[in-house]
């Protein structure tokens, strides 16, 4: 029995309110993506750990459900505070293990602090209903059922690596408000921020055995927990490939899929070019790309293309690249891996006739911001997800054909569309097969009580404050006959 992590920065797991070593004796090292420093090392957890947890997770959940709505909720604001005052120390550690660069690590620290508070609100706001049965045809008044909502028993959070702390408690903090116990398996890049995001949990009084831990390679241990008989719930975000095989081998356990993501930026010709510009810009390069939500085509005609080239490459070229302790917005890519695809996909698109406007740099997994003009359907970037910063923009005649292609990925997350012309914009929209149609605006996921979904490969089911409680809870319904 330890803390969260010893001396030599060995951290543990949260295992019935003990951080835990693995009996496995195997741990991972976890080094800095900006620059390979050490940053800690994490457990490979044992398949007989899993289960161990499970049990635990059973015990707490019964213990959970049974605290009022009102303690709670105490507890996530309580978390909520600890986070705030841990802000600085978290965000540093975050900013290391993902390379992402200062404010956005403290932005998103001071976001799960929001997202905390309003679901601790949220879920003391959720009402049961009464239904009576004079409502149906044949029904009678002296029937009545009341329905209230109750927890699924273990949720599994999957988060991945690019928001470690938000992603995480985006899951947690909902599945809490419905009664759940929760059992954390991070992304192992971003392991180490998600377990202080848990220390701060356990810090504000929850039980032993709700929030419990488990790290070590998905590609190992992860279908061994995905298809374990305790788990009820399975809340998974990241890549396509992985939520496809959770979803093909999950028999039975419900799932909320949070995918990939290829969304599109429709610039109309009547749009303001430079607020556009300005969006796309932040939208496509923020964290490097590594945002589901990045935007990640542009789709306009050759009336406009030529200015708003010219506009973007302006500020394209203004970015900062670099360490993100020196505030770079561009900054180096998680892995090698990673770093590759984007010179492969740079590279095809120049190879089948692109026009390079600016970018195409690369040192170690830094990639510098890539814009790719011209680019055509045969040509990869025009439908894989890069997850880096690379932003193709490809020329259509007009908007029929810009949403044929953008409805023609697989793709389905959000799309935006820049016009002046609401009517356009409205009928545009009708037409998009995405979650979220962002009207002059970037793609993005907040505010984080709107609702959060992808279709088609970009997921299944709804995220958000209200609808992540609702995912993880089901109704109940106990119904009153009165005899006469
Ligand atoms: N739509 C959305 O809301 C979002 C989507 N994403 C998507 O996520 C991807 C990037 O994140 P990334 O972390 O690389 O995604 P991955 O799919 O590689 O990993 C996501 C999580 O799944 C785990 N995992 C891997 N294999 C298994 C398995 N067999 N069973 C259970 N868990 C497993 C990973 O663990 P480990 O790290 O140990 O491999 C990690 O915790 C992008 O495609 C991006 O679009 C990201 C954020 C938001
Ligand atoms: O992982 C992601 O990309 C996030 O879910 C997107 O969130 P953001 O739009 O707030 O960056």
């Amino acid at each position: 029995m330890t803390g969260l992590c010893n001396e030599n920065f060995i951290y543990n797991n949260l295992i019935n309110g003990q951080w835990t070593e693995s009996a496995s004796g195997d741990v991972i090292t976890i080094t800095s993506p900006a620059d390979g420093s050490f940053v800690g090392k994490i457990q490979a957890i044992s398949k007989e750990e899993v289960d161990e947890i499970v049990r635990y997770s059973k015990a707490g959940q019964s213990q959970w459900a049974a605290v009022p709505i009102y303690e709670k909720a105490a507890i996530l604001y309580k978390a909520a505070a600890l986070l705030e005052e841990r802000k600085e120390e978290i965000s540093d550690i975050l900013m290391m293990e993902i390379a992402k660069d200062k404010k956005s690590s403290v932005s998103e620290v001071k976001r799960t602090v929001d997202f905390l508070r309003f679901t601790a609100d949220a879920g003391k706001s959720l009402e049961g209903i009464a239904v009576s049965g004079e409502n149906f045809p044949g029904g009678s008044r002296n029937k009545m059922s009341y329905i209230k909502r109750i927890p699924l028993g273990t949720v599994l959070a999957i988060s991945p690596f690019n928001y470690p702390i938000n992603l995480s408690a985006s899951k947690i903090a909902p599945a809490l408000m419905g009664g759940n116990a929760v059992i954390l398996k991070p992304a192992t890049q971003g392991a180490i921020s998600a377990l202080h995001l848990v220390k701060v949990l356990q810090d504000a009084g929850l039980p032993a055995g709700v929030i419990q831990t488990v790290t070590g390679k998905g590609s190992e241990i992860g279908d061994y927990i995905v298809t374990h008989h305790g788990i009820d719930f399975i809340n998974f975000t990241g890549s396509t490939e992985v939520g496809r095989h959770i979803s093909q081998i999950s028999c039975m356990t419900p799932l909320l899929l949070e995918l990939g993501g290829k969304d599109a930026a429709l610039v109309l010709e009547d749009a303001d070019l430079e607020y556009a510009a300005d969006n796309i810009v932040e939208g496509a390069f923020s964290y490097s790309g590594q945002r589901c939500t990045a935007v990640k085509r542009i789709i306009t005609t050759d009336k406009v293309a030529d200015q708003l080239v010219t506009m973007l490459k302006a500020r394209i070229e203004k970015l900062s690249v670099g360490d993100p302790r020196n505030s770079a917005v561009v900054t180096p890519l998680i892995d090698q891996k990673a770093a590759d695809f984007a010179v492969f996909l740079t590279q095809d698109a120049i190879d089948k006739g692109a026009e390079l406007i600016v970018g195409n740099k690369r040192e170690g997994n830094l990639v510098y911001p890539t814009l790719l003009d011209k680019v055509t359907v045969d040509m990869e970037i025009a439908w894989k997800e890069p997850f880096s910063p690379i932003l193709p923009i490809i020329r259509v005649k007009n908007m029929d054909e810009a949403v044929e292609i953008a409805n023609r990925s697989e793709y389905g997350l959000q799309s935006s569309v820049f016009t002046k012309d609401i009517n356009k914009a409205f009928l545009i929209a009708e037409k998009l097969e995405v979650g979220t149609v962002q009207i002059n605006n970037k793609t993005e996921r907040g505010p984080d009580h709107f609702p959060f979904l992808g279709v088609k490969a970009s997921g299944m089911g709804t995220q958000g404050v209200r609808y992540s409680i609702e995912a993880m809870t089901r109704p109940k319904a106990v119904t009153i006959n009165v005899t006469q």
